[in-house]
Order: C-alpha cells, then structure tokens, then sequence
C-alpha cells in the first residue's frame, strides 16, 4: 500500500518513543515552578498490564518549550548512574511540539516521605548519605551541577538504595570556568542554598556540597517537619533579628551560626557536616572525599 509510509506500518523499535495515547494518568507525585511530575500506567495493550512510569511535564503556557527543557531531558539521558534515576524515554505531542520526560517511577517516593515512616537506624541512614555523594561525585565528574539537592528529591528505591531522583535546575559548568550565575530567583530553596548562593547567585561544585551538608542534616533528624531546615532557620532568626529576610538568613550564617546536629550523633558525622557549610567554597570538602569519610566512618 504505498501511501502509507513505512514508520506507520512499522511497530515502533525505539523503546524510549513513549505514544501518548497509551498514557494514562494515575495521580500527581509533585508539584514545581515550572512544570509538575505524575504518575502514569504505560499501557499500549491497554489491558492494565503496562508499566508505572513518572512523566515530567511543563506549564509551558503558550506553547513555548523553554531552552533548558531540553537540556533536562539530554542531561538526564545521558547519566548512568546506580544513584541516579533512570531515564526511560520521552514523550512528544503531535508534530513533536510538548516534549514529556519519561523517568522509572519509585513508588517509595522521596526521603521526606520515607524517613519519618521507617526510623532507620544510624548505619543505613550513613549508607544512604554515602550513596547520595557517590551519585552527585558521578554528575559533578560530568561538570554537572545539581542546584537543588534536598531529601525532597533523593528517591528510595528500597531499604538499602537511593537516588537522585529530579534534575530541574542542573547546569552544565564549561570547562575552566567555575561559576553559574543565575537570574531567576523564582521560589529558591534558601535554607538549602550556600552562603555565596544567597549573597551573589554563584552557583559551583562547592555549592552543592553545601546543600549536601542540609541534605545529610535532614537525614540525621530522619526528615522531621518539627526539625527541617525552614522551621529550624525560623526559630534561630526570630531569637536573633526578628523576621525572617534573606538577609536575615545570611547575617545569620556570617556569624558563623549553623543547622544543630542532633546530640545522638558521633562527633566526625557533626565535623563532616559542618565542613560542607565553610563559609569558604574552596574549604568544602569534594564529594570524593565525603565518600572516603563515611567509608571510614561505617567501617
Ligand atoms: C517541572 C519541574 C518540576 C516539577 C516537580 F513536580 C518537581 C518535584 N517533583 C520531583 C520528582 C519527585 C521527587 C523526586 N525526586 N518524584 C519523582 C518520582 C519518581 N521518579 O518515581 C517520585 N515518586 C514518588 O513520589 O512516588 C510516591 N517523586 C516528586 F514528583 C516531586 C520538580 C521539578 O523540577
């Protein structure tokens, strides 16, 4: 039949061409700025057997598709890492316009879920600390910087594995430079951002080490809301200026004050994350040398 052209006759060899029309919505899983994440079943023989998946889409409002939209899907693609999702494929409208990102789905969902439910004793919330700097030393070797590290978006896959589970602010740093300027200050994690983040939108290496350091201290206090890094900076500012401003925030950290390590924690757990908030980018210790201290510390 020659008006039909060989790709509609032809089943689809590409696994990573996700078909909209077998796409069916389940539930959200999370809510961002610029776009939201859902829960979908990939069911083309549309007899509920398919596979769950979690798609990342845009609010692209007018049809636009934003220039780093795409540099998420290519950077999430091109990561191979047993800490890092999995990129699936993607997902694209009608004569290729909306571009969809098709990840695995975890249904244990993120550590802010996870950790409040199972109290994990200290060595598998060590384990999962070291994994989470083997994830980000393995982007970081690819010039990648994450810019929203938090335990909202370390994923667990099951009691012994986690990864890093959403990518949206991820920058490519060029080679010889060491800096990423931002302009946009949407609805920044501050309480998560490193002193140079908040005073002059520099964003490096070093910087996520910083939010490591809230990271590892979210996992210490086993995600407690009563504990997270907003409600404690609160409480410390109110005691100190008042209300809370950003500049609030950096006085505050200028003064050397920190998140508190939860008393029930060896001593070099607190020295570790406390190196992660120097004041100093170059003082921070890399994320290769964060795996050898947790290595010597689970020993
Ligand atoms: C458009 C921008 C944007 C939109 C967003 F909604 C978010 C926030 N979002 C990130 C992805 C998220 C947390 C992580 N990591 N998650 C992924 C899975 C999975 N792959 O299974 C999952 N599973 C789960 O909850 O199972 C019960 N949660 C959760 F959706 C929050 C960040 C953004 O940049």
């Amino acid at each position: 039949n020659p008006d039909i052209s060989p790709s509609e006759t032809l089943p689809d060899k590409d696994p990573s061409m996700f078909h909209k029309r077998y796409l069916k919505k389940m539930r959200d899983l999370g809510e961002g700025h610029f776009g939201k994440v859902t829960l979908y079943l990939y069911d083309p023989a549309n007899d509920g057997t398919g596979e769950r998946v979690a798609v990342k889409a845009l609010k692209q409002e007018d049809g636009h598709v934003p220039e780093g939209w795409m540099k998420e899907i290519e950077i999430l693609k091109s990561l191979y890492h047993s800490n890092i999702v999995k990129y699936k494929g993607c997902c694209t409208e009608l004569g290729g316009q909306v571009v969809q990102l098709i990840m695995e789905y975890l249904p244990l969902g993120s550590l802010r879920e996870y950790l409040p439910k199972r109290k994990l004793g200290m060595p598998q919330c060590l384990m999962f600390a070291q994994q989470i700097c083997q994830g980000m030393e393995y982007l970081h070797s690819k010039r990648y910087i994450h810019r929203d590290l938090a335990a909202r978006n370390v994923l667990v896959e099951n009691d012994s594995l986690v990864k890093i589970g959403d990518f949206g602010l991820t920058k490519y740093i060029p080679e010889g430079e060491i800096y990423y300027r931002v302009r946009e200050n949407g609805d920044s994690p501050v309480f998560w951002y490193a002193i140079e983040c908040l005073k002059e939108s520099k964003f490096s290496f070093s910087s996520d080490i910083w939010s490591f350091g809230v990271t590892l201290y979210e996992i210490l206090t086993r995600c407690d809301h009563r504990q997270s890094p907003p409600t404690k900076f609160f409480e410390m500012i109110e005691a100190a200026q008042g209300q809370m401003t950003v500049m609030a925030l950096i006085k505050l950290l200028e003064k050397q004050l920190r998140l508190p390590c939860p008393k029930e924690w060896p001593h070099e757990v607190k020295m570790l994350m406390e190196q992660c908030w120097a004041a100093e980018p170059a003082q921070r210790p890399s994320f290769r040398s964060l795996i050898e201290k947790f290595e010597a510390i689970r020993r």
